[in-house]
C-alpha cells in the first residue's frame, strides 16, 4: 500500500543527509582548520578555536572578537558555524541544503498525485521544522527528517477525524447514512462492508438503494444483502431516491433497526440533476452523516470529486476504496485538507472484512517505514 511514496518520502530523507553530510565534511575541515592554527599559537587561531569548543554555537566569542578572524570566518560565516557546531556533536541545517531535496520533494509529491495546495503544505512544514529552531541539536539529520515529515504529512492528514464508533454509539437511533460518489468505485461494496463492520459492534443495519436512476443497481446490492442477510429497501428503477431512503428510515424505526446505510445514484444526465437529488435527500431524511467513497487509485479524480460532492451535499468524511492497489498514495494524503472533512475507512480488498478505520498516525508510519503492513 502506497509504496511509490514511501518510496519517494525515502529519497527525500537520503536527498537531505548527502547535502548535509557534504556540508558537515566541509565543517571538519573548517574545524580541523582552526584546530591546527590553535596549535601554532596565533590570537586568531585562539578565537576560533575556543568558539569550536563552545557549546553556544549563537554567542562564540570569535563572533564577538574584533582581531583578524580565522580564514572560515571571514569568507564564510556559515562555514564557521558549522565548524563550531561540529565541534561541539550538532547538526546544522542550512536553507540552501534543503533547496533542492525540497524542490525534489515537490516534485515527487506532485507526481503522486498529492494536490498542489497539499503539497506546499507538506513543504512549508517541512521547511518550518528544520530550519525553525535555527541549529536545532539532532542526533542525526535522518532523525529530523523524519520528524519533520511525520509532523508535515500528519498535520495534511489528519483534518477533522472525529471518533466515527463513538459518533454511532452517541446518535439517536436509527442513525442515517447517505452515501455518495461516482459509480464503479467501491460504493456499494463499502455500505455492504459498513454493515458488517457495524454488525461486529453490535449495531443492526438495513440497506436502502437510492440509486434509481442506473439498471442493475438494485440487484447488485441486493446480492450483498442476501449474501449478509440484511433487509434491502428497494423501489422501482426512476423512482424518487429521497423516498427510498425515507422508507429504510420508517422500516428502520418499526423494527428497531440501529442504522439505514442509504446508496445513491453516482451519476445523472447533468450536475444539476445529481445536485438536486442529493439536496431532495438531505431535505427529506435529513442524514445523520454523509460519507463521500471513492477509490484511492484514482488520484487526483479522487480529490477532486470529493470536493464537488461535497460542495453538492456536504459531507462528513470519506471512505477511500480500492488503497490495498494504490501506490502513488496522493488521494489519501489529500482528501481530507481539501475538502476539510476526514477520511474515516481505508477499503483494502474485496472481501466484506476488507475495510479499516483510517489512522492517520498508522498512515504515516506505513509512509516513513516504521509500519510494515
Ligand atoms: N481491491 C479492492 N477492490 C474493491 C474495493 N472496494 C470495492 N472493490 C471492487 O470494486 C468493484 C466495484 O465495486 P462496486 O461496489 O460494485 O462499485 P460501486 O461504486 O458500488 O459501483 P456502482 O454500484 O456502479 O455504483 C468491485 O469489483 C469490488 O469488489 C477495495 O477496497 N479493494
Amino acid at each position: 500500500m502506497f509504496d511509490g511514496l514511501k518510496d519517494k518520502l525515502n529519497d527525500f530523507r537520503k536527498d537531505v543527509e548527502e547535502t548535509t553530510e557534504k556540508d558537515s565534511d566541509a565543517a571538519a575541515d573548517a574545524s580541523d582548520a582552526t584546530a591546527t592554527d590553535a596549535a601554532t599559537g596565533t590570537p586568531a587561531a585562539d578565537d576560533a578555536a575556543d568558539a569550536a569548543a563552545t557549546v553556544d554555537a549563537t554567542s562564540g566569542p570569535a563572533e564577538e572578537s574584533d582581531t583578524d578572524a580565522s580564514a572560515a570566518d571571514e569568507s564564510d560565516p556559515s562555514t564557521f558555524q558549522r565548524a563550531k557546531a561540529f565541534a561541539t556533536g550538532r547538526v546544522i541545517i542550512e536553507e540552501e541544503d534543503l533547496e533542492d531535496p525540497l524542490w525534489n520533494l515537490e516534485m515527487a509529491l506532485l507526481e503522486s498525485d498529492v494536490e498542489m495546495s497539499v503539497a506546499e503544505e507538506i513543504l512549508d512544514t517541512v521547511r518550518e521544522t528544520m530550519l525553525g529552531e535555527t541549529r536545532k541539536q539532532v542526533e542525526t539529520t535522518g532523525e529530523l527528517v523524519e520528524e519533520a515529515l511525520h509532523d508535515a504529512l500528519l498535520d495534511v492528514i489528519a483534518v477533522g477525524q472525529f471518533d466515527f464508533e463513538e459518533r454511532i454509539a452517541e446518535a439517536d437511533k436509527p442513525v442515517t447514512i447517505v452515501f455518495t460518489g461516482v459509480n464503479g468505485v467501491g460504493k456499494t461494496t463499502s455500505i455492504a462492508k459498513l454493515s458488517e463492520w457495524l454488525a461486529d459492534r453490535g449495531y443492526s443495519s438495513v440497506l436502502a438503494n437510492g440509486d434509481t436512476y442506473r439498471a442493475g443497481a438494485n440487484e447488485q446490492i441486493r446480492e450483498h444483502a442476501d449474501r449478509l442477510d440484511r433487509k434491502l429497501i428497494s423501489h422501482e428503477q426512476g423512482g424518487d431516491p429521497a423516498a427510498v431512503i425515507y422508507d429504510g428510515l420508517e422500516y428502520a424505526k418499526a423494527n428497531d433497526v440501529d442504522v439505514v446505510l442509504g446508496d445513491t445514484a453516482g451519476r445523472l444526465h447533468t450536475s444539476d440533476d445529481l445536485m438536486s437529488q442529493l439536496e431532495k435527500i438531505d431535505r427529506v431524511v435529513d442524514p445523520d452523516l454523509t460519507l463521500f467513497v471513492d477509490e484511492a487509485v484514482a488520484g487526483q479524480d479522487a480529490v477532486t470529486r470529493a470536493e464537488e460532492f461535497n460542495e453538492a451535499a456536504e459531507i462528513d468524511g470519506t471512505i477511500l476504496t480500492k488503497a490495498d492497489a494504490d501506490s502513488s498514495g496522493g488521494a489519501a494524503i489529500s482528501i481530507a485538507y481539501v475538502t476539510g472533512k476526514p477520511i474515516l475507512f481505508l477499503g483494502t480488498g474485496q472481501g466484506y472484512d476488507d475495510i479499516e478505520r483510517f489512522d492517520p498516525e498508522r498512515l504515516v508510519d506505513r509512509l516513513l517505514g516504521a509500519d510494515e503492513t
